[in-house]
């Protein structure tokens, strides 16, 4: 693939915690428009924090990070709230404010176009709005706009926290271990949705997967970290079962003895 059409770019990027743990170490990596990734790995292996890393919800302590060719380690203020809006996530425990509406939770993702006290009064504007309605109808979800979040499945949940984040308008959609508390069928509607909005909208998605099978039936390459770092990068056409037996079974030996993390 061009250059240009890189949109993530990792150079050398380190995080270590205050701690001293590390999160990170070395990572080099591209990330084109329009990819879908999976991002594979034994827990503590560092898919959180490589996915955090992209937001700046985890300061990186070591390289560069750029998103359209820009460094966003320096960024403050402005720039990190742009940033931050073109940058959508959703979660395991979908992260939704449980005694409100479905619409409530919706037009929230929105904040980021706004002042803090409009945003706080729930002034939102009817484009706004309509958004949040279109959002929903993407995901499924336009009957259950007046119901309260606690009212709803895990998966309806997490589906309504993806139209959140579509709210952003992001560009790329980072989803951390989506599917971890679903059941099968939920799971293949929020990685349908995840999908469709890879396909349909352009968004670059990274997502974190324990299922390698599903890694496998939804990305378009498949990377591996282990202890920190980048162990396998493979577009999907290359990928073959026996690399995960390899991956996965060396990831476990070195998990008990020699590495740390
Ligand atoms: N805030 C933190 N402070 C210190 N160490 C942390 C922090 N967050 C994560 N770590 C450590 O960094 C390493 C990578 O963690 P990370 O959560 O990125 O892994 P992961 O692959 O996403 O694991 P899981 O699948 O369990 O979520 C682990 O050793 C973890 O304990």
């Amino acid at each position: 693939m061009s250059d240009e059409s890189v949109l993530i770019e990792f150079d050398n990027v380190q995080k270590v915690y205050p701690n001293g743990t590390v999160g990170l170490k070395d990572i080099n990596l591209k990330i084109h428009e329009g990819e879908f990734v999976a991002v594979v790995g034994l827990s503590g292996a560092g898919k959180s924090t490589l996915l955090r890393t992209i937001n700046r919800m985890h300061d990186i302590t070591g390289g560069d990070l750029k998103i359209d060719g820009a460094s966003i380690t320096g960024y403050k203020g402005k720039e990190l709230r742009n940033l931050r809006r073109s940058v959508g996530m959703i979660f395991q425990d979908f992260n939704l404010v449980n005694r409100s509406s479905v619409r409530r939770n919706v037009l929230s993702g929105r904040v980021g176009y706004y002042s803090t006290w409009k945003s706080s009064l729930g002034l939102f504007s009817a484009e706004d709005k309509q958004r949040a309605v279109d959002a929903l109808k993407r995901v499924n979800m336009l009957e259950k706009l007046y119901t309260r979040v606690d009212e709803l499945s895990g998966g309806q949940q997490q589906r309504v926290a993806i139209a959140r984040a579509l709210m952003q308008e992001p560009k790329i959609m980072l989803a951390d271990e989506p599917i971890a508390s679903l059941d099968p069928l939920t799971t293949t509607a929020v990685m349908d949705d995840l999908l469709g909005l890879n396909q349909e909208l352009g968004i670059t998605v990274l997502a974190n997967l324990h299922s390698v099978s599903l890694a496998m039936k939804y990305a378009d390459r498949i990377i591996g970290l282990r202890g920190g770092q980048l162990v396998y990068d493979k577009p999907i056409a290359e990928v073959s079962a026996d690399d995960f037996d390899g991956i996965y079974s060396e990831q476990a030996e070195i998990k008990g003895g020699a590495v740390n993390g």
